[in-house]
Order: C-alpha cells, then structure tokens, then sequence
C-alpha cells in the first residue's frame, strides 16, 4: 500500500474508532435506512450508463497532491452549478484531514440537488457506509488498494444491501482482476499513482482492455479537456470522474457542458 494511503487510513481509523465510540451501528444502520426509505433513491450506476458522456463532478476543497484548491467554496452553490452543467452525478470528499472535506458538505449537496452522490472518502469499515447513506449518498468508494479481498466483498454487500452502489477503484490490472473476483460491477480507474502521484491515461487505458464486458468503467484524476475525453472515449469510456479542473474553473457548468461535447 502507498505511504499516502497508509498515512490517510491511519488517521481515518481513529476518526472512525471515536465515531463508533459515539454511535452504536445499530443506530446507524437504522438512521441509514431511514434516509434511504424516505425518498426514491437515485441509481448512481444508471446514471453512468446513459447515453454519450456522463461526468461525475467533484466537490474537493484540498488534496495531498495539490495543497489547497478552493477551500472557502459552498458546497450547495457548486453542487447546484454542476447540475446546471449537465453533470450526471456529484461525488462529494468527505476526508476531514487532508482533503477539508466532511459529511456535512455532503448533507448539504444531498439538500441543493436530485442527482446521485458519491461518498468519496477512504471506506474499510460498513460504519462508514452506513454515515454515507444517512448523509444522502448514494454511492460509496472502495479503494482495491485499501481493502484485503474478504472486506472488499463484504462492504459492497452492505451498500448493495442498501440498494446503493460501490464504484470500485483500481490503478492497475491486478486490481482490476481483484475488483472483477468481488463481483465489483461499476469500477474507476484511477489515473494517478497514490504513490507517486503520478498522472497517465495509460492506466485508463490498460485496464479498459482487461474489463470483462458488462462492467462500467469510470476514467477518473487528472482530466481537464475535451482532447483527453476524446480519447478516453476511443478506449470505451463514457463516464468520467472530475475534480480540480471543475473546482478552479471560473464557470464550472461551462466546462462541463463543452466537456460533455467531446465527440469521439
Ligand atoms: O487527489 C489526490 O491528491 C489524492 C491523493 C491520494 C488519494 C486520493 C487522491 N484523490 C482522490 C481522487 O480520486 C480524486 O479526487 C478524483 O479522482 C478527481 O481527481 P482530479 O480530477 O485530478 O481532481
């Protein structure tokens, strides 16, 4: 595992060692399901898999990679700006300590607009999907490189017991193998090395010629323009995950609407 995530995933458990210490998961798990009966849930998948390009749009005040991006941003403001860009869904970064992120940036993305929301935070224990479905979510990350094989296969359970989805996240081929042997249906592929912080299409690339058909496949980091769609569109993406090229953009729908113009 990267030292970056090694670093991110200590200083989460403690976080998630206090919130249990606060609430029991049974609470949680109802408060969870008491979200998730209280309105038509949105499908995260289905919304990926509509017709030409379906961004994810991300809200992402900071970043290990990047220091500081647009930390004083409102979240519903940007959320409601996203939607007006034609975004298909909004991930919302919940991580507190290196991405200034938090839960109720997504509760108030979850009260500003109707498309799904992806909790994107660094997910091992089903206490966290449980806060991501009571905040609204719709969706959770799981990260291949984070998680053994047995807690990959049970957390998607849980939120597909929620009737949420699990975007299952690889870098690589042997983790595309891993995210195909827990039954993972809608997988991203991460663009950047969490190690190296490196940023290439080439695992993108490499990955969508080992997917087994049927699987959605999400290009995600380091995409900005319509040439790099373009192409990603070519290897046979159509949903895509966006983050600080959307949060410095002085008008975050008018990239979205001329990103979504890429014609492959
Ligand atoms: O973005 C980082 O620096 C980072 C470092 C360590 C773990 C995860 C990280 N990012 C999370 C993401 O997956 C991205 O926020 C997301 O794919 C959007 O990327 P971008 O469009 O490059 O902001």
């Amino acid at each position: 595992m990267s030292d970056v995530l090694s670093r991110i995933l200590e200083t989460k458990r403690r976080k998630v060692e206090r919130a249990r210490s606060t609430i029991s998961i049974e609470m949680i798990e109802r408060a969870a399901r008491d979200e998730r009966g209280r309105r038509t849930p949105h499908s995260f998948r289905a919304a990926l898999a509509q017709e030409g390009i379906n961004i994810i749009a991300e809200i992402k005040r900071a970043s290990p990679s990047k220091g500081t991006i647009n930390a004083d941003i409102d979240p519903a403001t940007l959320a409601r700006r996203y939607a007006a860009g034609g975004a298909a869904a909004i991930s919302v970064l919940t991580e507190e300590d290196h991405f200034r992120g938090s839960l109720d940036d997504l509760r108030a993305v979850r009260a500003a607009i109707d498309l799904p929301i992806l909790r994107k935070d660094f997910i091992f224990d089903e206490f966290q999907i449980y806060e991501a479905a009571a905040a609204g979510a719709d969706a959770v990350l799981l990260i291949v490189a984070a998680l053994d094989e047995a807690t990959l296969a049970r957390l998607r359970s849980v939120a597909e017991g929620l009737g949420m989805d699990a975007l299952v996240e690889v870098h690589t081929v042997e983790e595309l193998n891993r995210a195909h042997a827990c039954g993972a249906s809608v997988i991203g592929v991460n663009n950047r090395n969490l190690r190296t912080f490196e940023v290439s299409l080439r695992a993108s690339e490499e990955v969508a010629q080992r997917a087994r058909d049927g699987v959605l496949l999400v290009s995600e980091s380091g995409l900005s323009d319509e040439r790099e769609i373009e192409s990603l569109t070519r290897m046979g993406y159509r949903a895509f995950l966006i983050g600080e090229a959307l949060m410095r953009a002085p008008d975050p729908a008018d990239l979205l609407r001329r990103l979504r113009r890429a014609q492959r």
